[in-house]
């Protein structure tokens, strides 16, 4: 992937790049203005001439809503400014003193544009402010949320108070923040804009990635050069054949599965090797591995496990591997190990390589330094977590994918992408958005062997 990415910012990082652009000769008005234009700019297309309620608070996210009041009102839109704070900060003042429009105290209204507080929020509401925000948002039609929904801590994603409002639109200043794409508030944003405001590249906590870009085979390719993938079979075979037919459809040029009890119905083209491990495990071609999916957890299922991480080759561990899994078996190694834990195995990952407590990012990344592999933790968020340091965020999913063997196709998407040539980083973000595509071309209430068929048409949409 060469393309530019989109980079997430901390609350503490978006101030450090607020403040390289004040001193490269900006000031807090000007950003503000610049953020407040360009917000004004998506709601005036969002209200269409309706009326609009803008909640403010007392710092710099109060001073956006006073910006995009006074855009708004130039502009011709019925405008009303409810002031739950009067302003603190400087530049927010300006803002208050440039507002020519009406104040209210409570309205009903088509559009509401909560300014109450954005990335400089300290606290929760407490029930006299939250009940304020919820009652405005019930009675709008559509509810936008300038920088982040009031209420949201946006480091660690999480609503500081109960049921606060859903909104329809959320206006992003400057850059992502870390709530709007991370569980449980990244619910709460309803459609995501991004306004720039002149922020360069930027120390950053994670990127958001982007549509990967894949290639169709070299004139000369053979099945060797695009990749031998074997999928170590265990105690149910029927789920390292789910991987192996997401893998086959993913980029690999051959597919094997190594399995002594393969399932009686097997598509054609997949590769039985019904040998012993060790034996199998000797090709030399062998580009990448994979093991997990229905592996088993009894004590040949461990051997099997030990056995394939012995062998140096680029290896994916999922689902019951990474229940047996531990540090010891990675000694030695200096291929790539891709772990893809859900939230369950991720857990015995933490207790397994004891990992310390802290937020989420920063434990994923202790997990990837401490096993010296690129982490999947999947979810409704996906997040990939490199141990060189990089974290990556993938765009939401259809939700239609918490259905039983969708893991076991990633598992054999990113596995195949691996055994391409792929570094362990590029194979897990690569797969987790061509999974992520499969989903959406499959539509509602797929199979796991239905996403399967979808995969085809997502990676034709990279070419
Ligand atoms: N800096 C820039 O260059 C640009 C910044 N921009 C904008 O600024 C926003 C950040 O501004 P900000 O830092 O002023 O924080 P903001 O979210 O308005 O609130 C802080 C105030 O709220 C108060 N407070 C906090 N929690 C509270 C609670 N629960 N209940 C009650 N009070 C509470 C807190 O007071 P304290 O904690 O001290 O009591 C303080 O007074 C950012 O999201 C973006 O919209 C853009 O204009 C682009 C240029
Ligand atoms: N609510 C959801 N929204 C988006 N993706 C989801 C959701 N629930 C599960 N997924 C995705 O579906 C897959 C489920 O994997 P996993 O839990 O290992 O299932 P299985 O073991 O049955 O194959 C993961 O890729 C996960 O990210």
């Amino acid at each position: 992937m060469h393309r530019p990415v989109d980079p997430i910012l901390t609350v503490a990082q978006m101030r450090a790049a607020e403040q390289t652009l004040i001193d490269s000769g900006e000031t807090v008005w000007t950003l503000m203005q610049r953020a407040g234009h360009g917000a004004a700019d998506i709601i005036w297309r969002i209200c269409a001439g309706r009326s609009v309620t803008v909640l403010t608070g007392p710092g710099n996210n109060g001073g956006d809503g006073y910006v995009i009041a006074e855009s708004l009102r130039r502009r011709g839109a019925p405008v009303k400014v409810i002031a739950a704070f009067d302003p603190k900060t400087e530049a927010a003042q300006q803002a208050r003193a440039e507002y020519q429009g009406e104040f209210a105290e409570g309205a009903e209204g088509e559009v509401f544009v909560d300014s109450l507080f954005g990335s400089g929020l300290t606290r929760g509401l407490g029930t006299e402010l939250a009940d304020r925000v919820r009652h405005l948002a019930a009675r709008h039609r559509l509810c936008v949320a300038i920088d982040l929904p009031s209420g949201v801590e946006s480091d660690h994603a999480a609503p500081l108070d109960p049921d606060l409002p859903h909104y329809d639109c959320t206006i992003s200043l400057g850059a992502w923040k870390c709530a709007h794409w991370m569980m449980p508030a990244m619910e709460m944003m309803g459609r995501r804009e991004l306004v720039p405001i002149g922020i360069g590249e930027t120390e950053h906590v994670a990127r958001l990635f982007p549509k990967p870009e894949l290639t169709v085979p070299s004139r000369n390719a053979h099945k060797y050069s695009r990749g031998l993938l074997a999928l170590v079979g265990g105690e149910m075979p029927g789920a390292g054949v789910l991987a192996a037919q997401a893998a086959m459809r993913s980029g690999a040029g051959y597919v094997k599965l190594f399995s002594d009890t393969p399932p009686s119905s097997l598509p054609a083209e997949l590769v039985i090797d019904r040998s012993d491990l060790d034996e199998a495990l000797d090709d030399h071609r062998l580009s990448a591995l994979a093991i997990g999916p229905g592996l088993g957890r009894s004590g040949r299922s461990r051997n099997r496990l030990a056995a394939t991480l012995g062998r140096d080759v680029p290896t994916l561990c999922d689902a019951d591997a990474l229940v047996l899994l531990r540090p010891a078996m990675l000694e030695g190694r200096k291929s790539p190990v891709i772990f893809t834990p859900h939230a369950g195995e991720l857990d015995r990952l933490f207790t397994s390589f004891d990992t310390p407590e802290g937020g989420r990012l920063e434990r994923l990344l202790s997990l990837a330094r401490a096993s010296g592999a690129v982490i999947v933790a999947k979810g409704p968020d996906t997040i990939v977590a490199a141990p060189d340091g990089r974290v990556a965020i993938s765009p939401p999913a259809p939700s239609w994918l918490s259905v039983a063997g969708t893991g076991d196709v990633l598992a054999g998407i990113i596995a195949s992408r691996l055994a391409t040539g792929c570094s362990a980083m590029d194979a897990a973000c690569q797969g987790v958005w061509l999974h992520g595509e499969a989903a959406c071309q499959a539509g509602a209430v797929f199979t796991a062997g239905e996403l399967v068929s979808a995969i085809r048409s997502a990676y034709a949409a990279c070419l």
